[in-house]
């Protein structure tokens, strides 16, 4: 018996993540691509979705939201914060679930998003991955477990073309980490006499070198030791085969917020 084959639509969709994506999709025998949106006035408005992927064309031209799309399942969005919200208002227009995997995020860009909730499915995460989303709770119970005398830091360390700072990814592990520890202010990179690191603070620092798609490393020091808990993407295959699932996952969903923790459950 066939399995239920989801039409899925992307926004962004001649990015870094958009081309895996389209890649990775037309491997699927549960999705199809069905609509492949990015920014109005970008030079390869009109060509193939699988063309500019490396694939034999797949009969879907690279257009904006101003395009009525055919019949979806769900959208997918890796674009910029402003782009993200109006990809939700074109998901809202239409019941359409949306998958936002964009970082960078205002807190009132961030609210308006999960505001949407009210009228698709829609899920917001940072990182996509399984492991990465493993790692969080892990460094949530390792600052639980390892007393109020810890100091936690966070690296990460992503492609020179990486256009926030720090990643998504980190904010969210330290918010795990500020749970788990029972601490709320974060640093962010520490220059000049800033004097005796106090206990009660979560350092964040963002590299960024190369063509690296994406390390997180929550350090743990003691007094005599330390505990690194490391995540490191050899490619965005993780990132984007979370975000497949969780397009089929929301496909005929009620309207809510939902959690990578669901997908993944
Ligand atoms: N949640 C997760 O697991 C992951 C999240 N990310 C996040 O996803 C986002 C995209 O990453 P990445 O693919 O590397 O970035 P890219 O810059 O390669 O891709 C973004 C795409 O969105 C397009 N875009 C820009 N502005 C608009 C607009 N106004 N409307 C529609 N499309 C627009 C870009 O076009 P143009 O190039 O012409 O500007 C580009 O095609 C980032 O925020 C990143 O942090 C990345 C990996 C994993
Ligand atoms: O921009 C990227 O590439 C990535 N961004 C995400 C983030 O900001 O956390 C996730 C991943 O690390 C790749």
């Amino acid at each position: 018996m066939s399995a239920t084959k989801r039409s899925l639509g992307l926004h962004g969709a001649s990015g870094r993540m958009g081309i895996r994506l389209v890649q990775l999709i037309s491997q699927d025998p549960e999705a199809s691509l069905a609509f492949a949106a990015d920014r109005p006035g970008h030079a390869q408005l009109g060509e193939d979705a699988g063309s500019l992927a490396g694939l034999p064309p797949v009969g879907v031209r690279l257009g904006t939201l101003a395009d009525e799309p055919p019949r979806l399942d769900a959208m997918i969005d890796f674009s910029q914060p402003a782009a993200s919200l109006a990809a939700a208002e074109f998901c809202a227009g239409r019941g359409l679930p949306l998958v936002v995997g964009t970082t960078g995020f205002e807190p009132d860009q961030r609210a308006r998003l999960e505001g949407f909730g009210a009228r698709i499915p829609i899920l917001i995460s940072p990182n996509m991955s399984r492991a990465v989303n493993l790692l969080m709770k892990l460094v949530e119970e390792a600052a639980r477990a390892l007393g109020p005398d810890v100091d936690i830091e966070i690296v990460e360390r992503h492609h020179r073309h990486k256009k926030d700072s720090p990643s998504g990814t980190a904010l969210r592990l330290a918010e795990f980490a500020a749970r788990g520890a029972g601490i709320s202010r974060l640093v962010h990179g520490r220059e000049g006499l800033v004097g005796e690191r106090p206990r009660d603070e979560i350092g964040i620092h963002a590299v960024r070198a190369g063509d690296a798609p994406g390390d997180h490393t929550v350090i743990f020091g003691l007094m005599g030791e330390s505990l690194e808990l490391s995540h490191r993407a050899l490619n965005r295959d993780g990132f984007v085969r979370g975000a497949i699932d969780a397009a089929k996952f929301l496909a005929g969903k009620p309207a809510r917020v939902y959690t990578m923790a669901e997908v993944l459950a």
